[in-house]
């Protein structure tokens, strides 16, 4: 056979063939039925849940790597919907993508640039240079924190629910436990010299009336904060200015009083990620001699480990008990199964923690269920081919994690079920490590995913032990009862939301376990 012949080709015809299994994005399957000027955003926005629409088209087209839909003013988006083309997106070409610039200048004037919004070279170098604060030795350091923390939410448990047989508890917030795991200090002792505290200036940045909401739209398009002269932009201005003014002098005096080796440590040895940060670059400025952040980057940093720490934190934790409360079975076994562990050892380890199955099983199956940083977005920064579909520079693709966490090809036909043993029987695609992208995965992976696991585990090592879950309530004190209490119907979903949360607070009923 000539050697320039294969399988009946000549390498000249597979050369030629190879530009027609390349096809134009047009040609993939998608919503036909937009509207002009705001493409498919309406029906988005009025779903039963931020994903609720993506949902029903993954199921419509569930073979295609990509499905193509039009957003506001005719703008051309692919959603990835199979797990090569998360793969290719999320680690091949994870470089040769950006977080689209409008969405960087909108929440990058809250949360800095830090680590969520560098590029390419400049991303790396952070990456490589935040490794230590977020190892597993750190984490370790941090659990007696988290566990100081999740006794006090304890307590309060206990306090709210007094001499009743049950009481409710409405959502729960891990903002002081970031304070000390991120910034070495509890956050009510730092308002003295402020109007405001620390949780207070950030609620208001985050929660801007309609007026403060629009001004930050269209600063994000057109730089105008400075020559508004309204109320709500004065108030996110001085709002800003003191939160950031906070944390340069909460850096300053952390790095003087390292320096003068007159740093108390909230918890013995623990040490919280600004702490390591400072260590981290005097070891460098010895070695080097030269600075590897400034202070403005590592206010960048805080704002950055703040934003995308806590509401996602807390989010898993409401999620958790609103599992536990509707799920008899799933929290009795919980249960023993921490309470096998804390006959044995009362102060359990990281390690220990860490390890316990049916925890991990469950947590992993709360962030599939209900991912609470339930959606990524790109632009490519150059043309390229992806699965066979041609992708010009400046298209926007949309990662939306529920897709791949409900596609029936990667979890099989049960795959909206909550149920934490599938993690004991993965196969197939679900073995696959793109299978489960709460954190998302490859190089910009979540760094805090060691840190959300522990937190979370460690409140739940606390909690599921002393407390019994008894189930959601209506606001009028009636229990959510007959199906009701299912997610869809009785509980609903914020929508318009940047994370996957109840649209309402979720009233967990709660009662204290006998003793005995
Ligand atoms: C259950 C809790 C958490 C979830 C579900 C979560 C999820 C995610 C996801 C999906 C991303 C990727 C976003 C994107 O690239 O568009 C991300 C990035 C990030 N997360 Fe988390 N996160 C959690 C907790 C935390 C915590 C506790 C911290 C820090 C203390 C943190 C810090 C960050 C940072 C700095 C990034 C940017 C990483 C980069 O671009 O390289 N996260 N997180």
């Amino acid at each position: 056979m000539d050697i320039l012949t294969c399988c009946g080709l000549t390498i000249l015809e597979l050369i030629a063939l190879q530009p027609s299994t390349v096809f134009d994005s047009l040609h993939l399957p998608g919503p036909k039925d937009h509207n002009l000027l705001l493409g498919q955003e309406v029906k988005k926005f009025r779903a039963d849940g931020p994903a609720a629409v993506q949902l029903q088209w993954m199921r419509k087209w569930p073979n295609t790597p990509f499905i193509r839909y039009i957003s506001f003013a005719g703008k051309e988006v692919l959603l990835v919907n199979s797990l090569a083309t998360h793969k290719a997106v999320l680690q091949t070409h994870v470089y040769d993508f950006v977080k689209p610039p409008f969405f960087a200048r909108l929440v990058g004037e809250i949360t800095g640039v830090g680590l969520l919004f560098s590029e390419g070279e400049a991303h790396k170098r952070e990456r490589r240079l935040l490794a230590g604060p977020f190892s597993v030795p750190s984490m370790r350091k941090l659990l007696p924190v988290f566990r100081t923390k999740a006794k006090a939410l304890s307590h309060v448990f206990e306090q709210l629910l007094g001499e009743k047989p049950y009481t409710t508890l409405e959502g729960a917030s891990t903002m002081d436990t970031i304070g000390v795991t991120v910034l070495g200090i509890e956050l009510d002792t730092i308002s003295s010299t402020y109007p405001l505290g620390f949780q207070e200036l950030y609620d208001c940045v985050l929660h801007q009336g309609f007026l403060g909401q629009l001004i930050w739209v269209i600063n994000a398009f057109l730089p105008i904060r400075s020559i508004v002269p309204l109320e709500a932009n004065r108030k996110f201005v001085q709002t800003t200015t003191d939160l950031r003014k906070m944390l340069r002098e909460i850096i300053q005096q952390r790095a003087t009083d390292l320096a003068n080796g007159t740093f108390k440590r909230e918890k013995g040895e623990s040490r919280d990620l600004l702490t390591y940060m400072l260590e981290e670059a005097e070891l460098r400025r010895q070695e080097t001699g030269k600075d590897i952040w400034s202070v403005n980057d590592i206010i960048g940093h805080l704002l950055n480990f703040t934003s995308a720490g806590h509401e996602s934190t807390a989010a898993t934790l409401s999620w958790s008990l609103y599992v536990l409360a509707t799920n008899p079975t799933i929290q009795d076994r919980l249960r023993s199964e921490i309470k096998s562990l804390l006959e044995a050892n009362r102060e359990p380890d990281y390690d220990t923690i860490s390890a316990l199955p049916y925890l991990h099983n469950f947590i992993r199956e709360v962030l599939r269920v209900y991912p609470p940083s339930y959606m990524a977005q790109r632009e490519a920064t150059r043309d390229l081919v992806i699965e066979g579909v041609s992708i010009p520079k400046g298209t926007q693709i949309d990662l939306n994690i529920p897709l791949v966490h409900q596609h029936p090809s990667v979890w099989g036909p049960n795959a909206t079920e909550f149920d934490p043993d599938r993690w004991d029987r993965l196969s197939g695609a679900a073995a696959t490590p793109f299978a489960f992208e709460a954190f998302l995965q490859g190089p910009r992976t979540c760094p805090g995913r060691n840190f959300a696991l522990i937190e979370v585990k460690a409140f739940l090592v606390e909690l599921v032990p002393q407390w019994h879950f008894l189930g959601i309530e209506r606001r009028d004190g009636e229990l959510l009862s007959s199906g009701e209490e299912r997610l869809g119907r009785g509980v609903k979903l914020a929508n318009p939301s940047l994370t996957y949360r109840p649209a309402d607070e979720l009233l967990v009923r709660f009662g204290r376990i006998k003793k005995l």
